[in-house]
């Protein structure tokens, strides 16, 4: 690995990410092969008409790449890919490299972490900010952490999967990084839907309350691109809601860890939670609005 030779890579996990950045990294034709891998295995097909490798398992994947990529649901997924049967623990040797993409804490990380490379393996941790669409456009913001070598060589992906990435330093911190940014982002769209519905409620048309906001220093691309969706209350998912509340809980429980207040991101999470209740966790989170607007 790391010799001049182009790596061959696998990607574990074809979601609403997941697909979108391993079709990006076999589109660059940088790597000698794409080598993917899904729990649900007939969402690989897609992938290989396209040319990429399937393999059965999270073993086989890792067994037969130089680095293999992952971006699962949260951390009991992250969890299984490693630790289950025929897992990326399996296809671990002296050298290989893992990242994990994922939105999980910082203990699952490290576990992950460790296990690997207590079997000569490489670990980095690289959760990412940016929805589908950035996925796709390969725009995502990658936070980086952990082994710096392997940081170093994975870079291409990263260039291809992403506008810019930051090296935050030891396994974890990237992690805490991630959530404190997703816990910033589910209390605005909390707070947004909230106005949303107010103005509503107020006799107030919801468009002109989008112009305003966007004319001003809360302008942001968020706001205006999850306006017009829950004006129509359609949700297509692009981030789904159960994991914009995961992430809020994960930040919550960072915050308990360390004795930091966190009232706003509190309140924020049990609107998402009602969501989640009231069957909304696979559409989109901006599908929080249900759970906020008073239907009386
Ligand atoms: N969507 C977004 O906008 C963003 C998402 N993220 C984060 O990226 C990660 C993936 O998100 P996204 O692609 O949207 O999620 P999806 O729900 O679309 O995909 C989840 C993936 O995880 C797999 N999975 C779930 N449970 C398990 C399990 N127990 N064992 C093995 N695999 C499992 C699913 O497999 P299967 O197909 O079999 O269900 C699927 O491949 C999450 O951590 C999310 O928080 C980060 C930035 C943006
Ligand atoms: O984690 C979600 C995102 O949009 O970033």
């Amino acid at each position: 690995m790391g010799d001049g030779a182009k790596l061959s890579v696998g990607f574990l996990g074809l979601g609403i990410m997941g697909e979108a950045m391993a079709r990006n990294l076999l589109k660059s034709g940088l790597f000698a092969s794409v080598t993917v891998w899904n729990r649900t295995l007939s969402k690989c097909q897609a992938l290989v008409g396209e040319g990429a490798k399937s393999a059965e398992t999270p073993a086989a994947v890792v067994g037969s790449c130089d680095v293999t990529f992952a971006m699962l649901a949260d951390p009991d997924a992250a969890l299984a890919a490693v630790f289950g049967d025929n897992g990326v623990l399996a296809g671990i040797t002296p050298g290989k490299g893992y990242v994990d993409m994922s939105t999980v804490d910082e203990a699952t990380s490290t576990r992950i972490g460790e296990a690997v490379t207590a079997k000569g393996g490489k670990f980095v941790e690289g959760p990412v900010s940016g929805s589908k669409k950035p996925a796709i456009d390969g725009q995502l913001i990658i936070m980086g952490a952990g082994d710096k070598e392997l940081y170093d060589l994975v870079q291409p992906a990263f260039d291809v999967m992403g506008k810019k990435s930051f090296y935050l330093g030891s396994t974890g911190a990237a992690a805490r990084m991630k959530l404190v940014v997703n816990m910033v982002m589910g209390a605005m769209m909390g707070a947004f839907c909230e106005g949303m519905a107010l103005a509503d409620k107020a006799g107030l048309e919801q468009s002109a309350l989008l112009e305003i906001l966007g004319l001003g220093a809360m302008a942001n691309p968020m706001f205006a691109l999850k306006g017009p969706a829950i004006m129509a209350r359609n949700y297509p998912p692009a981030f789904p809601l159960k994991h914009q509340q995961k992430d809020l809980r994960l930040a919550l429980a960072l915050g308990d860890s360390l004795g930091q207040p966190l009232p706003v991101a509190a309140a924020a999470n049990e609107v998402y939670k009602a969501a989640r209740g009231a069957g909304k966790g696979d559409e989109d989170f901006a599908a929080v609005y249900e759970a906020t607007v008073n239907k009386k």
